[in-house]
């Protein structure tokens, strides 16, 4: 029958009020007319459609020379059931009861696991309402209301305020202040203008703008987030696996233990084999592990639900049990710690000149730092000339025929057999020890002049570094800038150590020696060009850039750019794993505790466990670890209101 495990259990629940009604009558000796009857029937029916599935699970595995948890519950509720039928029709006392109690309760953890399964499903579909239902897109110049299915990359689209914007696109004309808390977390509102990149779903306060949709459908960022978090929820834990471990070797050991209770009690204790039996099924009962399949599942659940509202999207579980080993944090310098919008401040040397040359090649090259410089050119309405033979070199600079003369900018380790004046060089660790970058600009054998250019810091970059450390973490920055401006940011905003001059095809092998040396790595960079490293490291966390939050490399995905975030991403990915274990903890102690009681090793001070108590006992520990695992959502994480 297909029903769902809910409504299973409401039925079963409903049929078992008369035994309820039976059992609390007991002391008063008072005996329902027809009470044989009235359990059979609806203990049978319990049977079909509750307990059944159980028992064809558990006959699964039995073909299969297996046992499982549910091989308890068959055996448990069978042994009562058809024990009571039998003593029904040769006039002994029956004990539907403990079946009919043992399969509602053992149902009552199912159910809470199947609701919160859909509860968080319900949410994910929530994120996905919060989209618009309608865009106001441009359509032979003029502005028309059409449904959200019919909005196309590249089509222009204006958002008035208090409106939701349609889909991912970037401003071309106006700006405003949006509310982007649905997406990244972000309480405060971001002011945006021209060239900024707006997301789908997040709400217009103010002004009016247009922008150009450049993601649309399944595309775009919330979509994306609302798979990410999808793909988690139904991922492996590691930890599972010892889950399922102790669920192989506990069933059989914890049958020969009911085995050798019935034994016990029967053959040497003189207890009855009726007794005897009680005492087993307890024992079969109290010591099925169904809440130990429920620890892991639905604490991921809760945990990346929780995790992608603060902007942290968790990609599987088994980073969350990498995190919790992680004693260092190596960040990516441009981008990362830094805004990664560098600006020029210094040219020295025949400025003119310098800036004519160095942006005529840098006109050529995608690298901030080349943007910095073409940029600073124009401002100074500086012509550029075209180069020929252009060549980019990876972690040094560029080159190029500058008129019938080799030109180059870049570091140091570009210049090869060119030498440096003393006064240059004096110069350029000047600068360097501001926390500017310095690029050489050089024609044919001769250095003509030095160009800085200064990428500062995020704001929360200081802040964030200083938690980290307050954690007990090792915090390094990786960067294949010179040393001396490295060090001068580092020093800014905290940073342990500087690992500076690094090649980008070097940077994973970096990783790979803090590793060899003992340390377990976490890297931080922006998951464009950092992807090696990120999968190198221990556990991975990419920075979104803009809408882009679709990293293949990296473990954790950043939703903001900000690197709170990795603080936030740590942290719950910690208390995550923390509630794993503590759940698991719930899961065994009923049981452990259990066993003996129900055996009936405490007769002797009166204390014993009915087939019915142990399985209330049991669904008691499935209440705990999903109440548990619902608790997560109220713990607090820092940088965080919720
Ligand atoms: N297009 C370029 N123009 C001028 N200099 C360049 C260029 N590309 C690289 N360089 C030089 O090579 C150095 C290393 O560049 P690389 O791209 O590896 O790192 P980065 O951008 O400085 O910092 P990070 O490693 O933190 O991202 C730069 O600091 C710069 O001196
Ligand atoms: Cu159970």
């Amino acid at each position: 029958m297909n029903l769902s495990n809910i409504k299973r259990f409401w039925i079963s629940f409903v049929l078992a009020i008369p035994m309820l009604i039976q059992m609390s009558a007991m002391p008063f000796h008072w005996m329902m007319p027809g009470y044989n009857w009235i359990a059979f029937i609806t203990t049978t029916i319990i049977m079909a459609i509750s307990a059944a599935p159980y028992w064809s699970s558990a006959w699964a595995a039995f073909k299969h020379h297996n046992a499982n948890m549910n091989t308890l519950v068959a055996v448990g509720t069978s042994v009562a059931y058809f024990y009571s039928i039998f003593a029904m029709f040769t006039g002994r006392e029956v004990y539907f009861e403990s079946a009919a109690f043992v399969t509602v309760f053992v149902l009552l953890g199912d159910a809470m696991e199947e609701k919160m399964h859909n509860n968080a499903s319900n949410a994910l579909a929530k994120l996905i309402d919060l989209q618009a239902k309608d865009a106001e897109v441009e359509r032979n110049g003029k502005f028309v209301k059409v449904p959200l299915e019919q909005v196309k990359v590249g089509d222009i689209i204006r958002v008035k305020p208090g409106e939701k914007v349609p889909v991912d696109g970037v401003i071309v004309h106006g700006s405003s202040t949006l509310d982007e808390s649905m997406v990244t977390g972000e309480s405060m509102p971001v002011t945006k203008k021209k060239g900024d990149d707006v997301v789908g779903s997040t709400i217009n306060t103010n002004g009016t703008f247009t922008f150009k949709a450049t993601k649309v459908g399944s595309d775009t960022m919330l979509s994306q987030i609302v798979d990410l978090v999808k793909k988690a929820q139904t991922s492996h834990a590691p930890i599972q696996n010892l889950t399922d471990k102790i669920s192989n070797i506990f069933v059989p050991a914890v049958l020969i233990i009911a085995i050798i209770t019935f034994v016990l009690w029967y053959v040497f204790l003189g207890a009855t084999a009726v007794n005897a039996m009680l005492f087993a099924v307890s024992v079969v009962v109290i010591a099925c592990p169904c809440a130990l399949g429920l620890a892991t599942p639905t604490a991921l659940m809760v945990g990346t639900a929780r995790s992608a509202k603060m902007g942290v999207l968790i990609k599987n579980g088994e980073v969350l049990e990498e995190v919790s080993d992680i004693d260092t944090v190596v960040f990516d310098k441009t981008g990362t710690i830094t805004v990664g919008k560098p600006q020029v401040t210094d040219v020295v040397g025949d400025q003119n000149k310098v800036l004519t040359i160095a942006a005529s090649l840098e006109n050529n090259s995608e690298h901030p730092l080349a943007t910095a410089v073409v940029k600073k050119a124009n401002e100074n309405n500086i012509s550029l000339a075209n180069v020929k033979n252009f060549a980019a070199i990876e972690g040094k600079g560029v080159k190029a025929n500058y008129g019938d003369q080799e030109a180059f900018v870049g570091s140091e380790r570009l210049l090869e057999d060119i030498s440096i004046s003393r006064e240059m060089k004096d110069q350029a660790a000047k600068l360097q020890k501001e926390a500017k970058t310095v690029v050489y600009v050089g024609l044919g054998k001769e250095i003509i002049g030095l160009i800085a250019i200064q990428d500062v810091p995020k704001p929360s970059s200081k802040a964030a570094i200083a938690e980290l450390k307050k954690r007990g973490l090792k915090t390094v920055m990786l960067t294949g800038d010179n040393e001396n401006v490295a060090q001068a940011i580092s020093e800014e905003i905290g940073i342990d150590q500087v690992i500076a001059g690094v090649l980008p095809t070097e940077k994973a092998a970096e990783i790979k020696k803090l590793q060899n040396s003992g340390r377990t790595v976490a890297f931080v960079g922006d998951g464009i060009n950092d992807a090696p490293a990120l999968s190198t490291a221990n556990v991975g966390i990419a920075m979104g850039s803009g809408t882009d939050i679709a990293i293949e490399s990296g473990g954790i995905v950043l939703v903001q750019n900000d690197l709170m975030g990795v603080v936030r991403a740590l942290d719950i990915s910690k208390k995550t794993f923390n509630r794993i274990k503590l759940n698991l903890f719930w899961a065994l102690i009923y049981n452990t505790i259990g066993i003996p009681i129900a055996a009936g090793l405490f007769m002797g001070l009166g204390l014993t466990l009915s087939p019915e108590l142990a399985g209330l006992a049991m669904a008691f520990s499935s209440v705990s670890v999903v109440t548990s695992s619902l608790l997560l959502n109220k713990t607090k994480i820092a940088g965080t209101t919720a």
